[in-house]
């Protein structure tokens, strides 16, 4: 028998976990049998689960907390703004809007007490406002007022974006537990930030806002006089998506990427980030019609200089080929890598990113696919480029830099023996946070043309937040050549700001403007 007593909400993973959503590039596509179930179809099988549950049981007796009633199922809804999504078929809703549908599924089972992980990653902003708004009245709903165990990352707490000790925690939090390494503290809210977080930041624990964006370098190196000298990376022109023959969801976008650009790509829960992000890696099957969708066709398999930049429709390129030019890492490629590939090491996973590719390519740095493309003359060359490259990306983005205090040496001087133990460990040994560290190393280790950045902050820890921001900043983990896509709905997780060559690209109502 199920227990009545708490439901959660999990950061990640959801779609995978629940079976409702398992194969991400599967929502661009044909639906399949089974795959229609609308989102309507599954809150309705929710509630007879419920209601068969209640009559199991006599009221009062501790095994059910009561249905929620219509006029309240109703509010839900339209307060996590799903009552235009009933229709939709779960399959494909987008990020934001599977996790409101999972928040709301969690709150239809009126829960005593209701665990949520990071619930505010991954909303845009009004979806943010709602969903606090919704737990907030909870407090004082003489029906139905559940105990929230809430998950949040420092700076969603903390004003992190001027590195000040401002208390912006949601206005339902009552009372705060913080844990950080060897420090754990729980007390009231006001307490908190009236006497904790300042004495525990004064006492030289204060690199956790001395390595917040907005410091240090420039990370926007350029080799062109003006940005229009710089070659195209993504070349996009009046490109549509329709779903059913009548969903539009992009209408007429043009959008063109140069080397060395950096790009916010931004737009609400639902508008086509996902989908427009979809065309570009290819995955997306009306890639193949659109009219003038150019993309990166060349490997760039040893350097900067072995990028020749001649853009090519997406017909004439082979997937393989398209999958080497682009390095991703998006909340659908952490739910569809298969890390439970037996045996799968973060080498492995690190080194799959030469080809875009999932599985392992065989021994050492996974080169089959080396001999295979390249002539013999460059084979070694390249295998040694590949595997300094994967120490490198290790070294900067491995536990010494956000582990411990540990000082990293010098990237290419040899791997510190804590870098090669955790090279050699299996994937699904890691927590959360480590593997998508290493799904970020992934993206990057190939130093492809193009770099898509989706959502990579959320489930990292504070710490590897910082190792990566700081990465970021160095100058190193981005060539001249390379453009560089970052989606997010925090201002504050962009890498870049104006004055360092950041633009933004903004979908709104299926159309799309530069800012
Ligand atoms: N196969 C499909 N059939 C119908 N509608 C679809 C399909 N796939 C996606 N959509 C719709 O396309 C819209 C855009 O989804 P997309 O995932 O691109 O949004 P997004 O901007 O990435 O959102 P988020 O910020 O939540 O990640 C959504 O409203 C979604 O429901």
């Amino acid at each position: 028998m199920r227990s009545p007593g708490s439901s959660s909400c999990p950061s990640d993973t959801p779609r995978v976990a629940a079976g409702e959503f398992y194969d991400y590039t599967a929502r661009y596509g044909a639906m399949r049998d089974g795959d229609d179930k609308t989102l309507g179809e599954r809150f309705d099988e929710i509630l007879q689960e419920e209601r068969v549950h209640m009559s199991e049981h006599t009221p009062g007796d501790g095994q059910h907390p009561g249905l929620i009633e219509e006029r309240e199922y109703r509010e839900l809804l339209e307060s996590l703004g799903l009552t235009p999504l009933l229709s939709v078929p779960l399959i494909a809703l987008s990020n934001g809007q599977t996790r409101r549908a999972r928040i709301a599924r969690a709150i239809l089972r009126r829960p005593d007490i209701i665990l949520l992980d990071e619930p505010l990653t991954g909303l845009d902003i009004e979806s943010r406002d709602r969903l606090v708004h919704l737990l907030q009245s909870f407090k004082t709903s003489t029906t139905y007022s559940p105990s929230i165990l809430s998950s949040y990352r420092l700076q969603e707490v903390v004003d992190h974006l001027h590195g000040s000790l401002k208390d912006v925690a949601p206005a339902f939090v009552s009372h705060i537990a913080f844990l950080e390494k060897d420090t754990f503290w729980a007390g009231p809210r006001d307490e908190f930030f009236g006497d904790f977080v300042k004495r525990h930041f004064k006492e030289g624990n204060t690199e956790v806002w001395a390595n917040g964006f907005g410091t240090g370098s420039a990370g926007t190196p350029k080799g062109w006089k003006t940005r229009e000298d710089a070659p195209l990376v993504v070349d996009l022109q009046g490109v549509n998506v329709v779903y059913q023959g009548k969903r539009k969801i992009l209408d007429q976008i043009s959008w063109q990427i140069r080397q060395g650009d950096r790009w916010h790509l931004k737009g609400q829960n639902g508008s086509g980030k996902t989908t427009l992000l979809s065309l570009i890696t290819g995955d997306h099957p009306q890639s193949y019609v659109q009219k003038h969708l150019l993309l990166p066709p060349t490997f760039s398999p040893t350097s900067p200089q072995g990028f020749t930049p001649t853009l090519a429709h997406r017909k004439r390129i082979p997937t393989p080929v398209l999958k080497s030019s682009i390095g991703v890492l998006s909340p659908e490629l952490f739910d569809a890598f298969p890390r439970r590939e037996p045996g799968m090491s973060v080498w492995d996973a690190v080194q799959t990113g030469f080809g875009g590719v999932f599985v392992p390519a065989g021994e050492g740095v996974g080169m089959a696919s080396v001999d295979d493309i390249f002539e013999d003359g460059k084979r070694d060359e390249v295998r040694e480029w590949r595997v300094k490259r994967c120490w490198e990306v290790l070294e900067a983005l491995g536990p010494n830099s956000w582990a411990d205090k540990q000082v990293s040496q010098t990237p290419g001087e040899g791997a510190s023996e804590a870098t090669e133990a955790f090279a050699a460990r299996p994937i699904t040994s890691l927590t959360q946070g480590e593997q998508r560290v290493v799904l970020l190393m992934r993206a990057l280790v190939g130093r492809a043309p193009l770099v898509i950045l989706d959502e990579v902050w959320s489930g990292m820890e504070e710490g590897m937040i910082n190792a990566v921001k700081a990465y970021f900043k160095s100058g190193r983990a981005f060539g001249d050549h390379q453009a560089v896509v970052v989606v997010t709905h925090w201002e504050e997780e962009v890498p870049w700001t104006r004055e360092e060559g950041l633009q933004s690209f903004r979908l709104e109502k299926g159309y799309g403007k530069t800012e």
